[in-house]
């Protein structure tokens, strides 16, 4: 097999490589290819189409999308070329009746003649509006499709998630995505991992995605540390030097136990627990020792309450002698609202009782199968979690499988195209178009309007008719405060246009966290909330529904 590098990217167009190695031009469908064939083979293939990706419904029952996956696909059209080996192999797979001519062909495309404008990576987006628009000679156009909502749709659907969680999670709170196990495959994992900081989340315990995107990396400890432990005795060297180098405590394991009596016999916690598990302890001083600027216990192994909050407070406690302060706990099971107040209101104790100061706000991190539904009725019950670690419900976007992103043609050799369905909201809204948010007066987005590519864009302060696409009794005039053009050029292909930058993952996340606190909150509430507008200009209208009756045949009634 030739390295895809090899051929390398289009000249003077460097973007780096797509981040999986199977994102290459055979990651497609293979009805692509026999398009590609087909129109060759009828002269058409350097027709120019016009193409848009878009999504018909709000995923999660809700009334915002994010859109992400941007920066994956121009990486994938920057590098778009086939080599030899899989010339070879498409000529194998097709008919043995497909001309010569076709594979030279193939094997000349690029896309430096494609021309991509898209809306920001991070957006917050609504459905029909155009997430990319794609130009660009119809066979080579035709073979992006598959890649183009492969790399956008569950990359749109997984930030959406992470943003919902995020949104019910509150501001203030730690969000750890801890997916990598559960996510399909991969790809799944990497992919949700960048796309989980994208949509708020802090950090991940996904290695790889933290060295490929500079993603913060976090993480505390499994049950299977906890449980390997046996009895203190296993402890070797237990000699730790305090947190300023000044001493050293020669027997930490022991420092660990009479804290731990000192606790259980002193005047707020007598009878409160009896014997802890020493095995846990163990595992917790183990931890303590190689650790002690990083102290964090599971504490849910055997008893919380009685063995894991207690055994960890011993060992933090004796940390703080020697002037290191414990990072925090993490519940994994059990009623996550009442456990993490009992934690909070020992934590509270010990400050007072012991003198250790700022001991009441350790940190209490919860897991185990946590949604937006679990956050909602922690929330609804008071809690004191000041961080979630989030797997499973999130990576696998487990309350909903897919978005489905689809790619139109909307346009060919500048003739408007549409495709029409029994079912209103499968109709393409046709035309190459621009569009564009309208903010109001509070400085809230108001509504989001397409438009024919040559009309004048809407104007600041000036009255705006905004339809409804197919329903003809829905329209609002609008008197916009604000005007914001939504697709930018991100690839030009043979036009002279200035391309925008990719910018960095962190500029994207900030982008998309900003959005989101700009949206009205009605949109934005899980329960009802209610649809944002999206409409098309009056011209746009009327073209849209000529072209619907000319393409439509009439029904004949016998
Ligand atoms: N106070 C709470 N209100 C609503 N849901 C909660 C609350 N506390 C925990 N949960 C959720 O309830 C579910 C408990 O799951 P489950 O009964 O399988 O776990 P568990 O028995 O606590 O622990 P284990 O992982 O040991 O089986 C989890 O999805 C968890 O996120
Ligand atoms: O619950 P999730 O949201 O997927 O978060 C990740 C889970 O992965 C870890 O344990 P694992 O689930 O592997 O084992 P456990 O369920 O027995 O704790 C962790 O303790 C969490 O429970
Ligand atoms: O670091 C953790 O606590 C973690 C990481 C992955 C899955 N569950 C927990
Ligand atoms: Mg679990």
């Amino acid at each position: 097999m030739e390295a895809r590098v090899n051929n390398g990217p289009i000249p003077g167009r460097v973007v780096g490589l797509p981040t999986n190695p199977v994102v290459t031009p055979l990651l497609t469908d293979l009805y692509q290819f026999t398009m590609a064939y087909a129109y060759w083979k009828a002269g058409k293939h350097n027709e120019r189409a016009v193409f848009d990706l878009y999504f018909r419904k709000n995923p999660f029952g809700g009334e915002y999308t994010v859109f992400a996956g941007l920066e994956e696909c121009i990486r994938f059209i920057a590098n778009f070329k086939f080599t030899e080996d899989e010339i070879a192999f498409i000529r194998d797979t097709l008919p043995g009746s497909c001309e010569d001519g076709f594979f030279d062909y193939l094997s000349g495309i690029d896309c430096s003649d494609v021309e991509v404008y898209a809306i920001s990576e991070g957006s917050v987006v609504f459905p029909k509006v155009p997430l990319m628009r794609v130009e660009g000679p119809i066979a080579v156009v035709q073979l992006l499709e598959t890649p183009f909502v492969n790399l956008t749709n569950y990359a749109s659907l997984v930030t959406t998630n992470a943003a919902r969680h995020r949104f019910v999670a509150g501001k203030s709170k730690i969000l750890l995505e801890f997916g990598l196990r559960r996510a399909q495959g991969p790809d799944g994992g990497i992919g949700a991992s960048k796309y989980c900081y994208m949509g708020g989340f802090d950090a991940t315990s996904n290695v790889a995605a933290g060295r490929l995107f500079g993603i913060p990396l976090r993480g505390t400890h499994s049950h299977a540390f906890v449980s390997s432990f046996m009895s203190p005795d296993e402890i070797i060297d237990k000699s730790l030097q305090s947190s300023d180098g000044s001493s050293t405590c020669e027997d930490f394991v022991s420092l660990v136990h009479s804290w731990l009596s000192k606790i259980q016999w002193s005047n707020s916690f007598h009878g409160i627990f009896g014997e802890t598990n020493q095995s846990e302890l163990a595992a917790f001083t183990s931890y303590a020792l190689a650790f002690p600027n990083n102290f964090l216990a599971l504490v849910d192994t055997y008893d919380v309450m009685r063995s894991g909050i207690p055994n960890f407070c011993a060992v933090a406690v004796a940390l703080s002698d020697l002037g290191y302060k414990a990072a925090g706990i993490r519940l994994d099971s059990g009623d996550l609202a009442y456990l993490s107040c009992e934690t909070r209101k020992f934590f509270c104790k010990i400050e007072k009782e012991f003198g250790v100061s700022g001991f009441g706000k350790t940190a209490i991190t919860a897991s185990n199968d946590l949604n937006e539904e679990t956050l909602d009725a922690l929330n609804k019950q008071g809690h004191e979690v000041d961080a979630f670690g989030i797997g499973t419900n999130l990576v696998t976007c487990y309350a909903q499988a897919a978005l489905g992103c689809v790619f139109k043609l909307v346009e060919i050799n500048n003739q408007p195209r549409i495709k029409l369905s029994e079912d209103v909201s499968k109709v393409s809204i046709p035309c190459k178009k621009r569009s564009y948010r309208l903010y109001g007066k509070e400085g809230y987005a108001l509504v989001d309007i397409m438009t024919g590519e040559n009309e004048p864009p809407p104007k600041l302060g000036e009255r705006l008719l905004c339809r409804h696409p197919f329903n003809e009794s829905k329209r609002a005039y609008v008197v916009p405060q604000l005007v914001e053009e939504l697709m930018k050029c991100y690839w030009p292909g043979s036009s002279d246009n200035p391309r925008v930058d990719l910018p960095p993952l962190k500029d994207i996340r900030d982008r998309c966290i900003k959005q989101l606190e700009q949206m009205r909150p009605d949109h934005m509430r899980r329960l009802n909330p209610t649809p944002y507008k999206v409409s098309v200009s009056a011209k746009l209208y009327d073209f849209i529904h000529f072209l619907w009756l000319n393409e439509a045949p009439v029904g004949e009634l016998q």
